[in-house]
């Protein structure tokens, strides 16, 4: 029996993949005095909606004492004088009732929805506003599963909530005023079930809490793994994992499925205990209103009356206890939202910023060193050069050895943890982020196409670009012949991540996004590496017209881009072990002349001169 009990109450074991990250738990008041201001615009609607509610239990008592005037003045004497007369009041009060109703229903969907909508679009715009390390830390099915879920939770709580728990209390104030006055001795019996009632509504209230803060959780993992998985769907086919995904997949949907059991069984629980109490009350009722009936303290029709009065009395007081589970279980969601809101970005526009509008270019990186936040290592130090407007630095160097993670830096996804990178003379921690971003092009190795259109892509550098300047843009990056040759030419779509191109194509429209932003500083990230031979081939001109008169990082490591480059830095582990130009480090016979050489096994002569077929190769 005690097993059978421990089973019924026992919330489902928690998820061991580590897929959701832990949201910190949070009391019902702090939940709400959070997320209440959130509410502001809606409070004189709310309560227009809550006069509403008022009126509808006014309504609900009149009926009933309409029913003990037809049973007390016009079925026991037998009198037809008062019927039409109290038809009429019912038939009216139904009419008036439903017209409430039906406001009071419609008011409170629109309420909740709007607010909701609020709600979904701030914590859109927040999780916008946080660092690139924030989504380089989270799952993304988790989070897209707090936007898409647990955001109602906040509704339910503060705005459903709310007017489900006025409405309760009035109905309840309402009723109990009525059935004292009736008679206050039945009353204070109907009294008794009360502390019980409380009690057990308290008794489920936490055990609710534990058991919905799973399942908000699971459905995380849900989200997550299936974002994970069907987004890398053409790795896993590739590799036979499908079995293992759907394995995965599985161990989560059940997890959930236990979850909700185990919130359903403690739910479930509680509607028969509440009835016992309510049985409990109702003849305990019975017993003294024989009693009181018997020495005429009170009419037939009076009691039948007060047995309603109390039906109707017990329902609000149910409904307060249910309401407790529901605030509980929300405030589960609740919790996941406010864990989100409480991501602060790590790189943000100081309070008063530089202004620097169209920077001329000049780039001064002074002895940054730098290592990602819960990190042991540092992944760059004492990395020092300057970059002049119009010139082309290279960042060569093996794998690993930081270069994706300076680029980073100069587009201000991270601070760096020593030294400063300066623009114009300006710390870029003093810039307007959006301003020093809007003065940056970019072309990465992976390219970064949006699910839109080639033309809205190659306009994603530069939003108000006519259509001339988007043709002119994609003919520079000699994209204007392929976009013609597609099906809907600028107009079609080109798949999620571009998928619908080839890694040659997607790459030119980069380009052309980034021509199209006329940026002076120009940040090339392995822009070729992707690419085979020919491709690289095709996109070295248009690479080259985009460099022509910016200040150009290339980082690279097949050295195919950077042989002409004004000014080469070698990185080895987070390190400059070498820098000049590319003759230069050719004859100092050391790691980039090594590099070079794994490179172009042909092109060397053991003596590290350059048999000048790589310049060749670059100026084509
Ligand atoms: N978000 C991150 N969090 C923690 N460590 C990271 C992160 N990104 C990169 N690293 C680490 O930083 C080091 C440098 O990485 P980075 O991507 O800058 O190298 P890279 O020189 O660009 O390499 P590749 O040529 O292969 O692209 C690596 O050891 C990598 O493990």
């Amino acid at each position: 029996m005690l097993g059978a009990m421990r089973w019924l109450l026992q919330p489902a074991a928690p998820d061991s993949e580590g897929l959701v990250e832990a949201a910190p738990t949070l009391r019902v008041r702090e939940v709400f005095r959070r997320f209440w201001p959130d509410a502001r615009p809606f409070w004189g609607w709310m309560v227009l909606s809550l006069v509403l509610v008022l009126l509808s239990p006014l309504l609900d008592g009149a009926a009933i004492w309409l029913f003990k005037i037809v049973i007390d003045d016009v079925l026991t004497p037998r009198d037809f004088a008062l019927f039409p007369a109290v038809a009429a009041a019912y038939a009216g009060i139904t009419i008036l009732g439903g017209a409430i109703d039906f406001a009071s229903s419609y008011l409170t969907v629109w309420i909740g929805e709007n607010f909701l909508h609020r709600m979904r679009t701030r914590v859109f715009a927040h999780l916008h506003t946080l660092s690139v390390g924030f989504f380089d830390r989270r799952r993304l099915g988790d989070t897209i599963s707090r936007l898409t879920g647990d955001v109602g939770a906040i509704e339910s709580l503060v705005l459903s909530g709310i007017s489900q728990t006025v409405s309760s209390l009035v109905k309840v104030v309402v009723f109990a005023g009525v059935i004292f006055y009736l008679d206050w001795r039945l009353a204070l019996v109907a009294l008794v079930a009360v502390p019980l009632f409380l009690w057990v509504a308290r008794f489920f209230s936490r055990r609710i809490k534990i058991a919905s803060r799973e399942v908000r959780g699971r459905s995380g993992s849900i989200t997550t793994v299936a974002e994970e998985s069907l987004g890398n769907a053409p790795l896993i086919q590739a590799y036979g994992r499908e079995q293992a995904e759907v394995g995965r997949f599985y161990r989560q949907s059940i997890g959930n499925v236990r979850a909700e059991l185990a919130t359903a069984r403690i739910g479930a629980m509680f509607s028969p205990l509440v009835d016992l109490v309510e049985v409990l009350g109702v003849m305990a009722i019975l017993g003294v209103g024989i009693w009181e009936l018997a020495s005429n303290r009170i009419s037939l029709g009076g009691l039948l009356a007060f047995l309603v009065y109390l039906s109707q009395l017990y329902t609000p007081v149910r409904s307060l206890g249910q309401l407790a589970n529901t605030v509980f279980e929300a405030s589960a969601g609740a919790e996941r939202i406010a864990e989100l809101l409480d991501q602060k970005p790590h790189v943000r526009t100081p309070d008063k910023p530089v202004r620097i509008g169209r920077t001329e270019g000049t780039l001064s990186v002074e002895q940054v060193g730098f290592r990602y936040p819960d990190t042991g290592v540092d992944v760059l130090s004492g990395i020092s050069f300057q970059a002049l407007p119009g010139t082309t630095t290279a960042v060569v160097g093996a794998s690993g050895a930081g270069k994706s993670t300076l680029t980073k830096l100069l587009l201000r996804f991270y601070d760096p943890t020593e030294g400063r990178i300066r623009l114009d003379g300006h710390d870029l921690r003093e810039l307007d982020l959006s301003e020093l971003r809007s003065n940056i092009a970019i072309v990465l190795q992976e390219t970064l196409l949006l699910d839109g259109t080639i033309a809205e892509n190659i306009r994603a550098g530069k939003a108000d670009a006519d259509d001339r300047e988007v043709v002119e843009a994609a003919r520079a990056a000699d994209a204007h012949e392929f976009i013609l040759d597609l099906p809907d030419g600028y107009d079609t779509r080109v798949g999620q991540r571009g998928r619908l191109l080839s890694g040659g194509q997607r790459q030119r429209i980069a380009i052309a996004r980034a021509m199209i932003r006329d940026a002076p500083l120009l940040l090339l990230d392995e822009p070729t590496t992707s690419l085979d031979a020919e491709a690289s081939k095709r996109v070295l001109g248009p690479l080259r017209r985009l460099m022509s008169g910016r200040t150009t990082i290339v980082i690279s490591h097949n050295l195919l881009t950077v042989a002409d480059a004004n000014h080469i830095v070698y990185l080895d582990h987070g390190r400059i072990v070498e820098a000049g130009t590319h003759a230069e480090l050719l004859a100092n016979d050391s790691g980039y002349a090594n590099l070079y050489r794994l490179h172009h096994p042909a092109e060397v002569r053991p003596n590290g001169s350059s048999s000048g077929k790589a310049e060749r190769w670059v100026r084509p």
